[in-house]
């Protein structure tokens, strides 16, 4: 003790630093890890010198694809964390009844209040009693319910359009139109989204889920930052008056569905009521016995992977679309053929829209996370690796999406993949279905698939029905296309530029117009 505080303290932080890095260092090599390629020297050492600057800068599901390419199949990216791109590692750790758990590190940053939902659940035995109770709505047999739902709000947001004399920023419009339907599915009540953007503004509850998204990395690793700069804003909140813009956006979204539940525990008149006669989550939960404040966490938690998967998707695929006049045209008949049904069985039976939808989702690979998972006890063999017990094992579905062999180009969005050369039927290919794994697999594969696709199809289809969708200006498109043609008319438009944090965030500009088309045409 006399000779520590004889040391000047200087000195004594040095020593203290080396002994913490040369731990690091001996606990980084002294395990079956050390066998697997690292991302960066510092990989091994720990996650906030890699992992983290990534997943913050939203470039790590972009990085990684290229680590992989050269490193193989599995990657450290941190001490006890290992990425791997493989089918068939793929197959093991998501396939139904798996061992391998949620990790709670990353999924308990999406709980809402204390009560973890469908997604952030991650014992097994709670989460398929809750999934059970969940499917009620959602099978594919009940999502043909929401019909009325959805094609109420699709009309909003089409009017709103026709109306407006502005170019249409897809990314924010979809994200209301989908925020608005989520909301009405999830609370009974619409958060008002279509009509806040058609009148020249974005809810702050909409607008800052980009940056929220931004700051999940921060959430997941440094959970004791999170906590004091929120305390930091409302003790600010509360000196001066001054919200910063995410907060504000938060605080708002906490505001609207504290009122949305109040609407529905007191059964009042609401004030903009769901149009729908079909029970809504919220409400489906609480007459299913599940205690209320978990029922508002379900509804409040579904409107993440509700809204901005598919609103991306919707997007992406209008912007294709605008670059694609004839094939537009193409399918506004094959449209008319089926007098513009919006029934569920007949909008999958039109070839050119079931190839727009599925390349769409695919190419926006909006549900960009990482999914991790721990390996169970006694550890596991993966790929010829011991991997132990403990070990994170991470790996995007959208990597599987752009595999160059079972989607060559795989940055181009060509609705050929799923089309024969004359477009009147859909294109067999087992490997191209292999790969394609957008809502991932097992028993935590996306409850919301069966809903997104008919939202998609009744989106695409009414935009089409009534718009003539282009890209404004002198018609060069940004990014460029590139000139030579694939199949048929169909010019290929390539991915625009994007970030990846939980889900896909483009920061291209998509502005298009879209101008409605004649009533001689459509009728
Ligand atoms: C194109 C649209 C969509 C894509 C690509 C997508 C993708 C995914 C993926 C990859 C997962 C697995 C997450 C994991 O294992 O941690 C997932 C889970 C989930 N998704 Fe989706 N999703 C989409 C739309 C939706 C919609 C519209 C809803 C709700 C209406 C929804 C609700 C959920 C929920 C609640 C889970 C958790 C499921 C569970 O753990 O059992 N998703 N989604």
């Amino acid at each position: 003790m006399a000779v520590l505080s004889s040391l000047p303290l200087g000195w004594l932080a040095c020593a203290i630093a080396v002994a913490v890095i040369l731990r690091a260092l001996y606990r980084a090599r002294s395990t079956p890890l050390a066998q697997v390629p690292s991302a960066g020297l510092l990989a091994p050492v720990s996650r906030l010198a890699w992992a983290f600057p990534h997943e913050y800068r939203g470039t790590i599901t972009l990085d990684l694809p290229k680590l992989h390419d050269r490193l193989g199949p599995l990657v450290r990216i941190g001490p006890t964390e290992v990425s791997y791109y493989s089918l068939d590692a793929y197959d093991v750790i998501h396939k139904a009844g798996s061992k391998f758990e949620k990790d709670p590190r990353v999924y308990g940053g999406f709980v809402q209040d204390g009560h973890p939902a469908l997604f952030s659940i991650t014992d097994p035995t709670e989460h398929a009693q809750r999934r059970r109770l969940m499917g009620q709505l959602y099978n594919r047999s009940k999502v043909p319910l929401l019909e009325e739902l959805m094609l109420h709000h699709i009309a909003n947001w089409t009017r709103c359009i026709a109306r407006s004399p502005r170019a249409v920023d897809l990314p924010v419009s979809c994200r209301a139109l989908e925020a608005d339907i989520i909301s009405d599915f999830s609370f009974g009540s619409t958060i008002g989204a279509i009509d806040a953007w058609a009148a020249g503004r974005e809810l702050g509850m909409v607008a800052k889920n980009d940056e929220l998204a931004s700051w999940m990395p921060v959430i997941t690793n440094l959970p004791g930052l999170w906590s004091r700069l929120e305390y930091f804003q409302t003790r600010l909140a509360a000196a001066t008056a001054y919200q910063p813009a995410l907060y504000r956006g938060l605080a708002e979204f906490v505001e609207w569905s504290q009122s949305a539940f109040d609407i529905a525990m007191k059964a009042k008149a609401e004030p903009s009521p769901s149009i729908s006669s079909v029970p809504h989550l919220f409400q489906t939960l609480v007459r299913s016995g599940l205690p209320f404040l978990t029922a508002l966490g379900e509804a409040k938690e579904n409107m993440g992977p509700g809204t901005d998967t598919t609103s991306a998707t919707l997007a992406h695929v209008l912007w294709a679309l605008a670059h694609n006049g004839t094939f537009q045209d193409e399918l506004f008949l094959d449209l008319q053929r089926i007098g513009f049904s919006t029934d569920m069985a007949s909008l999958e039976g039109v070839p050119r829209l079931k190839a727009c939808v599925k390349e769409g989702v695919r190419w926006a690979g909006a549900a960009a996370a990482m999914l991790p998972r721990v390996v169970p006890e006694g550890g596991v063999e993966l790929l010829g690796t011991f991997l132990p017990a403990g070990t994170v094992l991470t790996s995007s579905p959208i990597w599987y999406l752009r595999d160059r062999t079972a989607f060559p180009n795989p940055d181009e969005f060509n609705p050929y993949r799923w089309l024969t050369p004359d477009a009147r039927d859909l294109r067999q290919d087992a490997l191209r279905d292999k790969y394609y794994i957008p809502f991932s697999k097992g028993a935590n594969i996306c409850i919301g698939s069966h809903f997104a696709y008919y939202e998609l199809y009744l989106s695409v289809s009414q935009a089409v029905r009534q718009f003539r969708i282009t890209v404004p200006g002198d018609g060069t498109p940004s990014p460029a296309p590139r000139v030579r043609p694939t199949t048929g008319s169909w010019q290929p438009v390539l991915l625009p530029q994007r970030k990846e944090w939980v889900a896909a965030v483009v920061t291209d500009d998509l502005r298009v117009t879209m101008t409605p088309r004649t009533s001689k045409k459509q009728h």
